[in-house]
């Protein structure tokens, strides 16, 4: 096995055109240890992952593995396993496909049989691809990043797609990974998707980084807050003002930044106003990442760690093999 090494992003940006993917963006992570790479759709981790990987040009700034630019490196698939955007002949078997991969870098053959093991996929070796389910498609995108079995590991959105059982199988895999001392850095859009499989977290929103810590500093971040609703919505805000309490307008009522529903009620009584709603928003992780990210937290009390609104699964692209094929700049808008 190869040494985990750090992929080190420093002051990376890319513009396509007129639109910013990537905006100056700075981040390390460390071997021994997965890292989550957030961000809701569009946020520019596709675009990130892609510089990282030398299939796109970088307007500025640096994305390298230990200070090596992936192109530079000497044998890139024994170095780093990266899957990224489905590419699979629908009409090959997956032992054929891993054996292309192996055989162009220059790898023994012997490793396909083993690296279709250690994802799940053997006794499907001698099927064609075109009929695999889509968490098939992932494991067989994940036995590839094995093959050389590299240092560092760069998955994007590996998750999508998996059964619960999968998702149980891909949570041990990559902590196996990073116990042995590598490198994973594995993106998603959804936090609730990753959180029981990552250590850190980079969070990066518009293009910027947000946040970058352990998943715990991610819960200490969020602080409960209040709902309170009321048949007189103009009467509830003066009581709230006259208190000093800030809020923001919600679907079911007003979110007051106060973790103490007490001192809510307290205000809308000494302003005489009728209360149709009063309770304490839980705190969690995926509202401390929607408040990160900029999107509104969903105000239904007790439901701020489940899922995410408007993400639909089914809609977003695998993560598959290969990295090495696509020349590089090869997308740039301009
Ligand atoms: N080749 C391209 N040409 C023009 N714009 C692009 C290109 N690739 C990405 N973008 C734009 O850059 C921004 C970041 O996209 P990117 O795919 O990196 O985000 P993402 O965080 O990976 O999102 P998702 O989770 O949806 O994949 C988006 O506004 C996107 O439309």
């Amino acid at each position: 096995m190869a040494d985990g090494i750090p992929i080190e992003i420093t002051g990376l940006s890319k513009h396509f055109g007129a639109v910013t993917a990537v905006d100056d963006l700075s981040f390390t992570v460390e071997p021994g240890r997965v890292t989550g790479f957030l961000g809701p759709n569009g946020a520019g981790k596709t675009t990130t992952l892609r510089v990282l990987l030398g299939l796109v040009r970088a307007s500025s700034g640096t994305a390298t593995f230990g200070g090596t630019p992936y192109h530079a490196l000497p044998r890139p698939l024994e170095t780093v396993g990266a899957a990224l955007d489905a590419n699979f002949h629908p009409g090959r078997t997956a032992r054929n496909h891993l054996r292309v991969y192996a055989t162009a870098a220059g790898l023994p053959s012997a490793r396909v049989p083993v690296v279709l093991e250690q994802v799940g996929l053997a006794e499907f070796a001698e099927r064609r691809v075109g009929g695999y389910s889509l968490g098939m498609r992932q494991r067989l995108a994940l036995a590839y990043t094995l093959l050389g079995d590299p240092g560092v590991f760069v998955l994007d959105e590996p998750i999508n797609g998996l059964d619960p059982e999968g998702i149980r199988w891909i949570r041990v895999f990559l902590q196996t990974l990073a116990r042995e001392g590598r490198t994973v850095l594995v993106s998603s859009h959804l936090l609730s998707e990753v959180q029981q499989s990552v250590d850190e977290v980079v969070i990066i929103s518009r293009g910027r980084l947000v946040k970058r810590g352990t998943l715990a500093s991610l819960e200490l971040d969020s602080a409960p807050r209040t709902i309170v609703d009321s048949p007189d919505r103009t009467a509830l805000a003066t009581a709230l003002d006259s208190a000093g309490l800030e809020y923001d307008a919600g679907r079911s009522g007003f979110i007051v930044d106060e973790p103490d529903p007490g001192r809510v009620g307290h205000a809308a009584f000494v302003g005489g106003v009728e209360l149709s709603a009063l309770h304490r928003l839980k705190s969690g992780l995926e509202e401390s990442f929607l408040s990160l990210v900029g999107e509104a937290p969903d105000e239904s009390p007790g439901d701020a760690s489940n899922g995410s609104p408007g993400d639909d699964p089914a809609e977003a692209p695998a993560a598959a093999p290969p990295v090495d094929e696509a020349p590089a700049g090869e997308e740039d808008a301009r």
